[in-house]
């Protein structure tokens, strides 16, 4: 049994597995994560190793404490990925964008593959049949672009989620809704479309916190799994024990 953990910008997931099959799913805050993951490890003390990603401000030493219980992987550029990484600078690729590579390459063999994480940021990944990591894109999220309209303006409330009426915003609500979450599907979709050109066939992954909002708008039928970053970190380190 395994714990994994997701330290993104805005949140810190957590899942258990058995088996690369999920039993619970755990969402926080990072400054509860010692006492939330020793909580998990209460409710679940069959748990042998910790497995976390981290591309927050979260380094390593905040899991060392947990290293005298059970075994602590910290996933690095350092660590063995099934894919080529084509990317200029590898070194500067996310850990949280080489785990969903990592993730794609392994569970949909031998076929090109667009990953898609809204999460703080949007991130595009996309990884070819034979296995060459790419690169892809990074834009800012759905809750980013609502919070930078209005801290970078004087006059921009901040606003929270909600689906605009129409493309043609009636007020200043109605305008910045559609121009964050319309103009968010359009990029989707434009890039979808882009790829298409390029590559007739591959499969499209997407998840991150805004991927089930999102699936359900785009022109594109998509299916989302928001746990497929925690899912792509069971396989990935059984990948690594596997071939270390
Ligand atoms: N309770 C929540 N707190 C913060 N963001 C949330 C919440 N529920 C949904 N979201 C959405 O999730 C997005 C962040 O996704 P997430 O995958 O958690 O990010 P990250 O992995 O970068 O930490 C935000 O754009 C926001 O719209
Ligand atoms: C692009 C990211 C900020 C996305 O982070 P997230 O939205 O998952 O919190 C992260 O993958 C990162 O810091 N990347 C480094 C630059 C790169 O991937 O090229
Ligand atoms: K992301």
């Amino acid at each position: 049994m395994i714990l994994t953990v997701d330290v993104g910008n805005t949140r810190i997931k957590a899942s258990v597995f058995e088996d690369n099959t999920a039993l619970e799913n755990f969402v926080f805050e990072k400054n509860e994560l010692e006492k939330k993951i020793e909580k998990i490890l209460e409710k679940y003390p069959k748990c042998s190793d910790l497995v976390v990603a981290s591309v927050g401000s979260i380094e390593k030493q905040s899991f060392l404490s947990f290293e005298n219980r059970l075994k602590v992987h910290f996933f690095t550029h350092e660590d063995v990925f099934p894919f080529h990484n084509k990317y200029a600078t590898p070194k500067t690729l996310g850990i949280d964008r080489m785990i969903l590579a990592a993730g794609a390459t392994l569970q949909f063999p031998k076929q090109n593959r667009l990953v898609i994480d809204a999460g703080t940021c949007i991130t595009y990944d996309f990884i070819d049949e034979n296995d060459n990591y790419l690169g892809g894109a990074i834009s800012p999220g759905l809750r980013l672009r609502y919070e930078s309209l209005h801290n970078f303006t004087a006059r921009l409330p901040l606003l929270s989620l909600e689906a605009p009426d129409s493309y043609v915003g009636n007020s200043t609500a109605q305008a910045i809704h559609s121009g964050v979450v319309n103009g968010f599907v359009y990029e989707i979709d434009g890039f979808i479309d882009e790829y298409r050109k390029e590559f007739s066939n591959f499969i499209i992954i997407l998840t991150g916190g805004d991927a089930d909002f999102l699936a359900k708008r785009l022109k594109n039928t998509i299916f989302a799994n928001s746990n497929f970053l925690l899912e792509s970190l069971s396989q990935t380190y059984q990948y690594k024990i596997d071939n270390d």
